[in-house]
């Protein structure tokens, strides 16, 4: 039986672990993720551990990543069941930091507390996070790490401070956790590859793997969102999985515009119940629209099912 994973709490003590590690020529695999684990996240831990000496799975809620509007307070937990999960699957730490944003007195803010202002924004105008939200004034963390073209289309349409925060959270964790090879779904498709580009324009010494999307039996993506949908809004949901299925299907064998695979995707999904957040294709890497699929896409989905927002997409390889 595998042991129990060191659980760390202070981010000083990670990258203390982390070094002690390495200088005895370990190498380190890291999977950051937001909890309450499912097969999702458990196939990226098995493929970090194929990958690295060490695994080290981070579980922490980004404030950072959130605007007061969205669910940061609805974000479901369950550290305990999460730490059986990963003590099964022989995990070596958990990183579930309480300090990520805290700079000592004066420097910072300490961990968020107050946490939702409706409509917050920020000296520039622009939205802010949770995080800024809760300092009130924005004055604790004031360093954001974007990743300026690859954010701005798909979710970043209707989460203007996702992404900074996501690119931002990523390369702290990466700082303290200092890991050689660093795992991610292809599910949150868009974040995969902004961490790549912010990977190698920042030159961070972590190599990237993208993950292949884990599904439930009917097709739907395993996401932490799903449990709160309800039975009726878990049946619509398929509707993402079975309509994408249907455009990659017209793709490849009827050679449909772009367009017309779009449409068929909001409508199969609207049909369903669902209220399309956004339906575009684009290139794989640059995620740059296409109109035509005569090189690798990737056929992208949001869309609200009640008060869960879900994404998924699908490759298209001509
Ligand atoms: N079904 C899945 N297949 C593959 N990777 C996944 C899947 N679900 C999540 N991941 C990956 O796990 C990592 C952590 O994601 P996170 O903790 O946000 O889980 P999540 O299920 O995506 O939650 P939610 O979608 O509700 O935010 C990310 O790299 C994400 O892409
Ligand atoms: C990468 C991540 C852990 C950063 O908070 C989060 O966005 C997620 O779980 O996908
Ligand atoms: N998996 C993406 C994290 C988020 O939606 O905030």
């Amino acid at each position: 039986m595998a042991s129990e994973p060191e659980v760390i709490r202070d981010k000083t003590a990670m990258r203390r672990w982390s070094r002690s590690h390495r200088s005895k020529g370990k190498t380190l695999a890291f999977v950051p993720t937001m909890g309450f684990l499912h097969e999702g996240h458990l196939a990226l831990v098995g493929a970090a551990g194929a990958l690295a000496d060490l695994t080290v799975v981070s579980v922490y809620v980004n404030p950072g990543q959130f605007a007061p509007s969205e669910d940061l307070d609805a974000y479901p937990a369950d550290l305990l069941g999460d730490l059986h999960k990963l003590a099964d699957l022989g995990v070596h730490a958990v990183f579930c930091p309480t300090n990520l944003y805290d700079y000592g007195e004066g420097g910072g803010r300490g961990e968020v507390q107050a946490r939702r202002t409706e409509g917050a924004v920020g000296s520039s105008g622009l939205p802010v996070s949770c995080l800024e939200a809760a300092a009130g004034d924005g004055s604790g963390h004031e360093t954001w790490v974007r990743v300026e073209k690859l954010e701005r289309g798909l979710c970043g349409m209707s989460r203007p401070v996702f992404f900074r925060g996501v690119a931002t959270v990523v390369a702290k964790l990466f700082n303290i956790v200092e890991p050689d090879i660093a795992v991610f779904g292809k599910k949150d498709y868009q974040q995969w590859r902004i961490i790549c580009r912010m990977v190698r324009d920042l030159d961070f010494a972590v190599k990237i793997i993208g993950s292949e999307i884990v599904r439930e039996s009917d097709g739907l993506a395993m996401s932490s969102r799903n449990v709160r949908l309800s039975p009726e809004e878990r049946e619509k949901a398929l509707s993402i999985y079975k309509s994408l299925s249907k455009a990659k299907y017209a793709a490849l064998q009827e050679q449909s515009t772009c367009q017309e695979l779009k449409s068929l995707v909001v409508q199969l999904v609207t049909e369903a119940g669902g209220i399309i957040d956004y339906v575009e294709i684009v290139e794989q890497e640059s995620l740059i629209p296409v109109e035509e699929i005569n090189r690798p896409a990737v056929i992208c989905i949001a869309a609200w099912f009640g008060t869960v927002r879900l994404i998924d997409n699908m490759e298209i390889n001509p």
